[in-house]
């Protein structure tokens, strides 16, 4: 997501010193076994002892010096929620945004891990709370463009345009890689958006993997870029 732009905007002293320190917050989210895996008798590995503790049980005693616990900003044990994970490490972050901060919010993991699942409810929760903080702002009316692109196999698609031409990553010394011709869309309104983002679900790439039926074999951005108007 995209800060504001627009002349009369300013930042108080708390979001200044927030934006200074260029907080990254990690957070480590265990899905639950799935049918196939309870099937065969897997169990998990992981398990989370604490908040921000998570242990590998299946050391195997030749490599014991290895460390077993790894700690992060929070951990999420598999039978956490969407809601949880969004409300503790993702609200403030994508919030922030409507207040001149630049963020991005991104999974990463193994295919099957679980990312696609977690994003999209965070997608949708993040979506309500910007609308709602949207609609409760008297003083400052905001514009919202969307983007959204696609990176399969090295080329860059545009999500909201059906041509399937790939796009050229630019630098520009001003605004960093910029991507040429890029689709962006004025919304209307949160129903907007959300129509938008499903047919950009439409349009990615997926295919099946060992571990995943769907898997959406890509990484896909969305760009959120609000203006104070
Ligand atoms: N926290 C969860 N609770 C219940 N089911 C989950 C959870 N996380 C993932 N799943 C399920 O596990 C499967 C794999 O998840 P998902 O497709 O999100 O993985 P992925 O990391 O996006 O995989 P890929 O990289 O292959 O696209 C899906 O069927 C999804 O519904």
């Amino acid at each position: 997501m995209e800060s504001i732009s627009g002349d009369e905007f300013e930042i108080s002293d708390e979001q200044d010193s927030t934006a200074q320190e260029e907080k990254i917050f990690v957070t480590v989210r265990v899905r639950p076994l799935n049918g196939k895996e309870i099937a065969k008798g897997d169990a998990s590995d992981w398990e989370c002892v604490n908040n921000t503790t998570i242990i590998f049980k299946n050391n195997p005693s030749e490599r014991s010096t290895y460390p077993n616990a790894y700690t992060f900003d929070r951990v999420y044990g598999c039978d956490s929620s969407t809601k949880e994970v969004y409300e503790e490490g993702v609200k403030g972050i994508a919030l922030s945004v409507l207040n001149g901060i630049n963020s991005s919010i991104f999974a990463y993991g193994q295919t099957s891990s679980g990312k696609t699942y977690t994003m999209s409810g965070i997608t949708e929760y993040a979506i309500a709370d910007i609308y709602d903080y949207i609609s409760r702002q008297n003083d400052r009316e905001f514009a919202l463009k969307f983007s959204a692109i696609e990176i399969y196999n090295e080329c860059v698609r545009d999500l909201l345009s059906h041509d399937g031409a790939q796009l050229r990553l630019l630098d520009d010394p001003e605004k960093g890689v910029v991507v040429e011709k890029l689709t962006e869309a004025n919304l209307r309104d949160c129903n907007h958006l959300k129509e938008l983002i499903s047919a950009c679900e439409a349009e990615r790439q997926t295919g099946e993997t060992t571990l995943n039926e769907m898997s959406s074999r890509s990484h896909q951005i969305l760009r959120l870029v609000p203006i104070l108007i």
